[in-house]
């Protein structure tokens, strides 16, 4: 490729730094009334004008963050490829997938597993799998939280969002990531373009940069996550539970010709599989007329004819278009 084409093809996929707000976890449950107002009330509004946002002062030691970043690195260790081979896709019961890929549109090696209601990990791996169900258990107990806390911003009692999604069942799916791929990517992008289901995704990382966001104003923002913060993203059922309120964002991980070398951990949390999620009542009048179908959680994962592990998105299909 000539080098006038590589920058046309870099600045595409340039974006901004723009602020992304800050939510303090512990000032959601203060004893203080007034602070615990205040703290719900940033929590609104990062949800309806943001749809993302950092998370710090949560419960999670520092020590699980380093462990799993830790862990990640070792696993992903070039000499031992072979031996993570077991787990590329074979067919419909997998419940751990690891792949590789380089191309165009994606380099990164991962590793994914389910989490929730029941937890899946590497058998050889025993070390590690103790590791990733450790920070799964912990990070769920900050999800319930948030839970309660969007719960209360939409107005509700704590536990609206809980049986909205059958939380205590939910689905949840973890993804290790490692980009690029044995140190060389081919083209600028990690991962393309998405908005993932759910009603959260939690993401904590090794180095910053990367991750980018577009905003609802259509800009491109990079991720700089707080040192052991976590960034939460909405996810595409709480977008649909609350009418469209509370949006999920397109997203993307831009290696930059291998200049960003990172490892992630995501995981998406979702409803339990049999729930169905359409707008709830609460959301629909007359000035805002339902604007998604309902469908079980499970459905909408395999709506695209997507592996349960894949949980890809299907929200452009869930959409009711306006006359
Ligand atoms: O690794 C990242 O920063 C993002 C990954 C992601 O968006 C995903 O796994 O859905
Ligand atoms: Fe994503």
């Amino acid at each position: 490729m000539a080098p006038c084409d590589e920058t046309q093809i870099w600045n595409s996929y340039s974006a901004f730094d723009d602020e992304i707000p800050t939510v303090d976890y512990s000032l959601l449950f203060s004893h203080d009334p007034a602070q615990r107002f205040m703290a719900l009330e940033f929590l609104r509004h990062a949800c309806q004008e943001f749809g993302f946002f950092y998370l710090v002062n949560h419960t999670i030691p520092d020590a699980v963050f380093e462990g799993i970043l830790k862990g990640i690195s070792n696993y992903f260790d070039p000499t031992t490829l072979n031996e993570r081979k077991i787990y590329r896709k074979k067919g419909a019961l997998d419940t751990i997938r690891w792949d590789q890929n380089s191309s165009s549109g994606e380099n990164r090696e991962y590793l994914k597993l389910f989490a929730h209601p029941k937890f899946h990990a590497p058998a050889k791996a025993s070390a590690f799998s103790k590791i990733i169900e450790e920070y799964s258990k912990e990070m769920r107990k900050v999800v319930d939280g948030l839970a309660k806390a969007v719960s209360k911003t939409l107005g509700f009692e704590e536990h609206y969002i809980e049986k909205a999604f059958n939380l205590k069942s939910g689905f949840d799916v973890m993804a290790m990531n490692l980009y690029p791929p044995n140190s060389t990517s081919k083209g600028p992008v990690g991962l393309p373009e998405h908005t993932d289901p759910g009603f959260v995704i939690t993401l904590i990382q090794d180095v910053n940069g990367g991750l980018q966001i577009l905003s609802h104003k259509g800009k491109w923002i990079n991720s700089y996550i707080p040192h052991h913060g976590i960034l939460i993203q909405l996810g595409d059922h709480l977008e649909i539970l609350t009418n469209g309120k509370y949006k999920s964002h397109i997203h993307r991980v831009i290696v930059d010709n291998n200049k960003v070398k990172r490892i992630s951990v995501v995981s998406l949390h979702g409803p339990s599989l049999d729930k169905v999620i359409s707008p709830g009542i609460e959301f629909v009048d007359d000035e805002h007329p339902k604007e998604y179908h309902g469908t079980t959680y499970k459905a909408s994962l395999e709506a695209n004819g997507c592996h349960l592990i894949d949980v890809q998105s299907s929200l452009q299909d869930l959409r009711i278009l306006k006359p």
